[in-house]
């Protein structure tokens, strides 16, 4: 059963899985404990903020040993909900759809893509790796199945919304959007957008 998790702000949650990332790190390498100093020397970030951010858990820390490192990455996978498998389902079997279709193969977290829809009929059907390339008209049927609670788009911008619709009709609330556009959802579904371009465009203003 899931405990439940106290409410925390956007900015909190983004920072956990960079906790999360370098405390596993720290686990591969043998070391135990590590103090919030260490966590803020090593991930350029302020440790007053750390201990804040951590604070909001509970009293994990311990004055002049820090944090157990197993118990903090436990912790943070409880909050983040990464203590069980979550199913992933992967919309566009494109490049890029394919490349992170081969990535997930890797993933150590609990984060699984099980599923892959799309429209071309020279695709579905045939598989990468593992998984199943389905047709987008299965995706309801495949999601309620699987139990898939998450969604990746990768197709054309064009494509994007009525992808990002029938994933929210089947029950999808967390979705990451690769398509270059603007789509709509409901309130209670949460979208992020991850913008290649946006990105480069906003960083040459640097150059
Ligand atoms: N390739 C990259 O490096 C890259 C980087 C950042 C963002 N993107 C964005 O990611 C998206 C995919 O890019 P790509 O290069 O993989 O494109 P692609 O043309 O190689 O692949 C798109 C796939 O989506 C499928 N598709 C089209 N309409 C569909 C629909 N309605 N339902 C399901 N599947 C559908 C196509 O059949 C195709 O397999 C684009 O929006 C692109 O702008 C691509």
């Amino acid at each position: 059963m899931q405990s439940k998790t106290p409410k925390i702000s956007e900015a909190v949650v983004r920072r956990l899985p960079i906790y999360l990332r370098y405390l596993q790190h720290l686990f591969d390498m043998n070391i135990r404990t590590v103090s919030s100093h260490e966590l803020g020397q090593k991930l350029d970030m302020n440790p007053a903020q750390i201990r804040k951010d951590l604070a909001y858990f509970g009293e994990f820390g311990r004055k002049g040993i820090g944090y157990e490192v197993i118990y903090l990455i436990e912790k943070i996978k409880q909050i983040l909900k990464l203590d069980r498998t979550i199913r992933v389902a992967l919309v566009g079997a494109g490049h890029l759809g394919i490349a992170i279709s081969n990535y997930n193969q890797y993933l150590k977290e609990n984060l699984t893509i099980t599923a892959i829809f799309d429209t071309d009929p020279k695709k579905v059907g045939t598989s990468i790796g593992a998984m199943n390339i389905y047709h987008l008209d299965e995706l309801s049927a495949i999601v309620a199945k699987q139990e898939i609670e998450m969604g990746i788009i990768t197709v054309p911008a064009f494509a994007a919304q009525e992808v990002v619709n029938k994933l929210v009709a089947a029950g999808v609330r967390t979705i990451l959007n690769f398509a270059p556009v603007t789509l709509k959802v409901p309130a209670n579904v949460h979208l992020r957008n991850a913008d290649l371009t946006t990105e480069l465009q906003s960083l040459a203003y640097y150059l």
